[in-house]
């Protein structure tokens, strides 16, 4: 049976998570202006609505390559320790408001050394201003939590540096790893000795894989590096095989190849990020988007904004645009929110905590509204 179609003001007041937000993607356009007046770096616009729009212009290009290189403007002003911690604090205000209840967001602290600052009081910073974006929301009557993803760049050769600065701050809120950038060309078997030292060192391991590039990528980053979850992971799709029509258990009927049901029979959770997908050209649109597919499927799928700045988007905008372009309904939304609880790289007994204290009970709230 299906549940009612959710409008905009009700995916708003729904409890929501996101596993997999940048720090350096989701700056106000108006905090970008402020701070490049300060440090003098040009931007292309000069007020906060064309620069929003200036973003989103220069983010839907349909390539990973261009899309990345607007991140050249908010990296230049996210240099110094009090601009990290506005940011950061601004970061988990703007969630909370939105309402999300529990986020990892990530960044890639060899990105912020230009200043002169060392790697730990890159992290430092950063998770100074997450404590103040979450005390200034609880001071407001709202409550929410953030982690910390770090990220390397794939490019790059600091893997083990980050994997073990990671760990150094395992205590303070960092959660996990990534490894962002582009894809092509940079296979994540390259940090190969970063996702071993991780594993020896029991520490969660994320990988964006399968959004510019397809399957071989998502079987290196599962099968040779051994990650908990897949940053995207879209291009799953490619080895799937759509037959027509529904089983009995009203499942589309498809065959997988043998690394699409890897990823479901270990229900690898896939940090799905539509718009952002349909920015890069990984997806032609929201509508098209082989994420409701996932969904039917039931692979672990999860919902993320990637780039909130970027991609012009929000937990509830990317979840409005499900309902309205690819037809989910409120109980497709709970079911997502309770993957990406399920898949936090958080301790067992907080995340079972957070789905049946805050989640469950939010969507209760709500139908009795
Ligand atoms: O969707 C993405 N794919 C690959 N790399 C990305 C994506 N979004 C952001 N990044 C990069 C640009 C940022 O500077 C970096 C760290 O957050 O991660
Ligand atoms: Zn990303």
């Amino acid at each position: 049976m299906s549940s009612p179609a959710p409008d905009r003001s009700t995916v708003t007041r729904a409890p929501k998570v996101v596993l997999h937000d940048h720090l350096d993607g989701g700056l106000r356009p108006g905090t970008v202006l402020e701070l490049a007046g300060e440090v003098g770096h040009r931007l292309p616009a000069t007020d906060t609505e064309s620069l929003a729009a200036w973003f989103r212009a220069a983010a839907g290009s349909g390539s990973l390559e261009l899309y990345l290189e607007t991140f050249t403007h908010t990296l230049a002003v996210m240099q110094t320790a009090e601009q990290l911690r506005r940011v950061a604090r601004e970061c988990a205000v703007d969630l909370a408001a939105d309402g999300v209840v529990y986020a990892e967001v990530r960044f890639a602290p060899e990105q912020h050394l230009a200043g002169g600052l060392q790697l730990d009081e890159v992290v430092e910073a950063v998770q100074a201003g997450f404590a103040e974006g979450v005390a200034d929301v609880a001071a407001r009557g709202a409550t929410t939590r953030v982690s910390t993803v770090l990220t390397a760049m794939r490019h790059a050769a600091r893997s083990t540096e980050i994997a073990e600065l990671a760990v150094r701050h395992r205590e303070s809120g960092v959660v996990g790893f990534d490894i962002a950038g582009a894809e092509e060309g940079y296979p994540p078997s390259r940090h190969l000795a970063a996702f071993e030292y991780l594993h020896r060192e029991n520490f969660p391991v994320t990988i964006h894989a399968g959004e510019a590039f397809g399957l071989p990528s998502i079987w290196e980053a599962v099968q040779v590096c051994g990650t908990s979850r897949l940053g995207h992971g879209v291009r799953i799709a490619e080895d799937i095989e759509v037959l027509g029509g529904r089983d009995d258990h009203g499942r589309p009927r498809a065959r997988l190849g043998r690394t699409a049901a890897w990823v479901r029979d270990h229900r690898i959770p896939l940090e799905v990020c539509p718009t952002s997908n349909v920015d890069t050209g990984a997806a032609r649109s929201v509508a098209e988007h082989p994420v409701t597919l996932l969904k039917d499927l039931r692979f672990r799928v999860t919902v993320n904004t990637d780039n909130r700045l970027v991609s012009g988007t929000s937990m509830s905008q990317e979840m409005t645009a499900l309902v309205e372009q690819a037809g989910w309904d409120l109980a497709d939304l709970r079911w997502a929110t309770i993957n990406a609880m399920k898949s936090a790289f958080l301790p067992f007994d907080e995340r079972l905590d957070l789905i049946e204290d805050v989640v469950k009970p939010g969507y209760v709230a709500l139908a009795a509204r």
